[in-house]
């Protein structure tokens, strides 16, 4: 059940017109909309949601034609986002995004004062959005300095807005600039968690995703072929005499290597829904649900003949005078009572299999 607001009562006791309350009546009024704006102003999902609604509390207890937010851009110089409402239609000649080139909104946001046109007729830059209109008041939404947009109120009345009545105005649009600058605040911090989310996920070097990324998908895709029965594979990379080509050619084309491999590991499983990702040093993982022990060997082949195809050159290998990589692949069907890790300790086996076999080789063995 929903309680009436002050609002809604003083909405109701518009049988008492604005006009014939009393100085003390009408500045109770004022006081009582003011704390109802405030509370508006913590309602609400998002930000449009909560401007509306003080525009619809201002629209219902105040004798304004229209009440309407326009919000600028960073730059402040365009009128990009608007909310309104009104007793009166609006047909505004001019669309968002307009400039603060015009209109009697655009002068506010470049004079960054209120401005008060008693006689909209005699004023250039007002824009007719209704012929009933006769005076309009607008107040910059400012926030420490910073213009957020303007504050538009238009009356049918030439002489509604009173030095009382604007100074309510102007508390109005203090609460609004509060209220867009915690909105914004709170949507930088978002996008500031997401990057930080993205940057905790993701290996520096290479750009792909890192061990704590693969950790979490690892559990993640263990625990849903578990339940699936389907089968999930995983090849564990590891370059050759790595430590040997850091010490012939230096750690910056160690480092180069590293990155033009991670770009290959990716390349081979793309549109696979693969989970590409450097495991540590110079290995990286490749989780592959859905995939058996065959098909993930024969990815692993493929691998390697790609990354011999890169001719990186490698002047201090053993194997060969360019960069080969060994892999251990396993697969199998989770078994719900083991570990995840199971998965990569066969594929820890099988990697050390085909180093001791003379390197730039894969072996598979099932998880079974
Ligand atoms: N350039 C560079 N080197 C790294 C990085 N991380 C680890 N390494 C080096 O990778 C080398 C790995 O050496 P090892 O574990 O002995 O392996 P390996 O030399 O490849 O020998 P095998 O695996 O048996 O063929 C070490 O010298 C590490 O310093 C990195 O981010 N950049």
């Amino acid at each position: 059940m929903t309680h009436p607001t002050a609002c809604d009562e003083y909405a109701h006791q518009q049988r008492s017109p604005w006009g014939e309350r009393d100085a003390s009546d009408r500045r109770a009024m004022l006081t009582e909309i003011l704390a109802q704006v405030s509370m508006e102003a913590l309602q609400g999902d998002t930000l449009e949601a909560v401007l509306q609604r003080i525009v619809d509390c201002v629209a219902r207890c105040l004798p304004v034609a229209i009440a309407s937010i326009i919000l600028l851009n960073d730059d402040d110089t365009h009128f990009v986002q608007e909310v309104w409402s009104g007793g009166i239609g609006l047909e505004l000649p001019i669309e968002l995004p307009w400039p603060v080139t015009i209109g009697a909104a655009g002068r506010c946001a470049r004079s960054g004062e209120a401005q008060l046109i008693t006689d909209v007729q005699a004023d250039a830059d007002y824009v007719p959005g209704n012929r009933d209109v006769k005076s309009e008041y607008l107040v910059p939404i400012r926030h420490r300095g910073h213009l957020h947009g303007v504050l538009n109120l238009e009356s049918t009345s030439a002489d509604f807005f009173t030095a009382e009545v604007c100074a309510m105005f102007d508390a109005v649009a203090l609460q609004i600039a509060g209220t867009v600058h915690l909105a914004r605040v709170v949507r930088e911090l978002e996008l500031a968690n997401r990057k930080l989310e993205q940057l905790s996920m993701s290996d520096g070097l290479t750009g792909i995703a890192n061990r704590r990324s693969f950790d979490q998908r690892l559990v993640e895709e263990w625990q849903r072929h578990a339940q699936s029965g389907e089968s999930l594979a995983l090849l564990l990379v590891d370059v050759d005499c790595f430590k040997a080509l850091n010490d012939a050619c230096g750690h910056v084309f160690g480092d180069e290597c590293l990155r033009e491999l991670a770009r290959l590991c990716a390349e081979i499983v793309d549109g696979m829904q693969a989970h590409v990702s450097r495991y540590g040093g110079e290995e990286f993982v490749l989780l592959l649900p859905g995939c058996d022990l065959d098909t993930a060997q024969q990815l692993g082949v493929d691998l390697c003949r790609r990354v011999e195809a890169l001719a990186i050159g490698h002047p201090a290998s053993v194997i060969a005078n360019h960069i080969t990589v060994s892999i251990g692949v396993s697969a199998g069907r989770p078994d719900p009572r083991q570990p995840p890790e199971s998965l990569i300790a066969v594929a820890d086996r099988a990697l050390y299999l085909a180093k001791a076999g003379g390197r730039n080789a894969v072996v598979a063995r099932s998880c079974m």
